[in-house]
């Protein structure tokens, strides 16, 4: 997946009358919810709504550009069925597995995917240790954290714990060659206050994005990722200065290097 992916949002399977609505936030990503979002009795709902909508509305797997915005459906653990149709359905979506700690049944479910990308959604601590073999598993393109659950099982919500697992999933994700992580859904729809602060500390230690679950908290997300004219000014005197001639000196005095380039290009949106 190279293209920019911010924002993504979570909309529950049995509400189909939000789908659309969902896809028009200009959300990157929309995370059809099939798990926590329903209610144990309207599963089977959720799973028919979720593919009369995919049949409609999402192109084919392998069609050339794929569908924009992403599409995911996050599935129930341990739920085949599930999996079984969604692929039937042809549709260009990715899979978003729950509550995955381990790489063994990560090669139960990519075995039945037709292929399709599998972002594993960590939420234990048995996971956050798995994280480095569970990000280098050949069918997983992308990390994300559970937050929500990850708390209750350990009992604590605080910043050092959070940050921990955030800075495991990172060295994780990168280390196999996948795409920062994206932030985990920030519970509080009313307090966009703190989704920002949050955010912000989510985007110092590099994380990149974040998921919502509510369409208010989209703009907040996406300011906090743009970069700043500051970061654009820096990243734009880094690559001349670095691409003229190696080690150079910034107007500011900072010395650059192609150390640096990486990350310049990365805030350019450069290759
Ligand atoms: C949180 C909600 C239940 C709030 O719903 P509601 O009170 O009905 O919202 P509003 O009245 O404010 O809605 C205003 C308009 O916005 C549209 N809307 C609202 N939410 C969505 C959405 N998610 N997608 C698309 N459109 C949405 C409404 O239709 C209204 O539109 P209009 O009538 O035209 O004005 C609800 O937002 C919601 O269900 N959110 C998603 C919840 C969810 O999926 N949760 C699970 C994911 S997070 C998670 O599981 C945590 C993780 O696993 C962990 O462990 O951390
Ligand atoms: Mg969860």
């Amino acid at each position: 997946m190279s293209a920019r992916v911010v924002t993504g949002l979570y909309v529950p399977g049995d509400r189909p009358d939000r789908f659309d609505k969902a896809v028009a936030t200009g959300a990157d990503l929309v995370i059809l919810d099939l798990e926590d979002a329903v209610a144990p009795g309207a599963k089977g709902v959720a799973l028919d709504a979720v593919v009369s909508w995919l049949r409609a509305r999402v192109a084919p797997a392998g069609a050339h550009d794929g569908p924009r915005p992403l599409v995911q459906v996050r599935v129930n653990p341990g739920a085949d069925d599930e999996l079984a149709a969604l692929r039937a359905t042809g549709a260009a979506i990715e899979l978003r597995v729950p509550k995955v700690d381990g790489v063994a049944e990560l090669d139960r479910i990519a075995a039945l995917t037709g292929g399709r990308p599998i972002t594993a959604l960590i939420e234990s601590a048995r996971g956050v240790e798995n994280a480095a073999a569970i990000a280098a598993h050949p069918a997983v393109t992308r990390l994300a954290l559970g937050e929500s659950d990850l708390a209750s099982e350990l009992g604590s919500r605080d910043d050092a714990v959070i940050d921990y697992a955030r800075v495991r999933l990172l060295f994780a994700a990168r280390a196999a060659g996948l795409p920062a992580p994206m932030l985990s859904a920030y519970p509080d729809i009313r307090d966009l206050d703190g989704l920002r602060a949050d955010t912000e500390r989510g985007r110092r230690l590099g994380w990149v994005g974040r998921t919502a679950v509510h369409p208010s908290q989209l703009a907040v997300i996406e300011a906090v990722f743009a970069p700043t004219a500051d970061e654009l000014a820096w990243a734009a005197a880094v690559v001349e200065a670095v691409e003229r001639g190696g080690v150079a000196t910034l107007d500011s005095g900072e010395m650059v290097d192609p150390a640096m380039l990486g990350r310049a290009r990365s805030i350019l949106g450069r290759p």
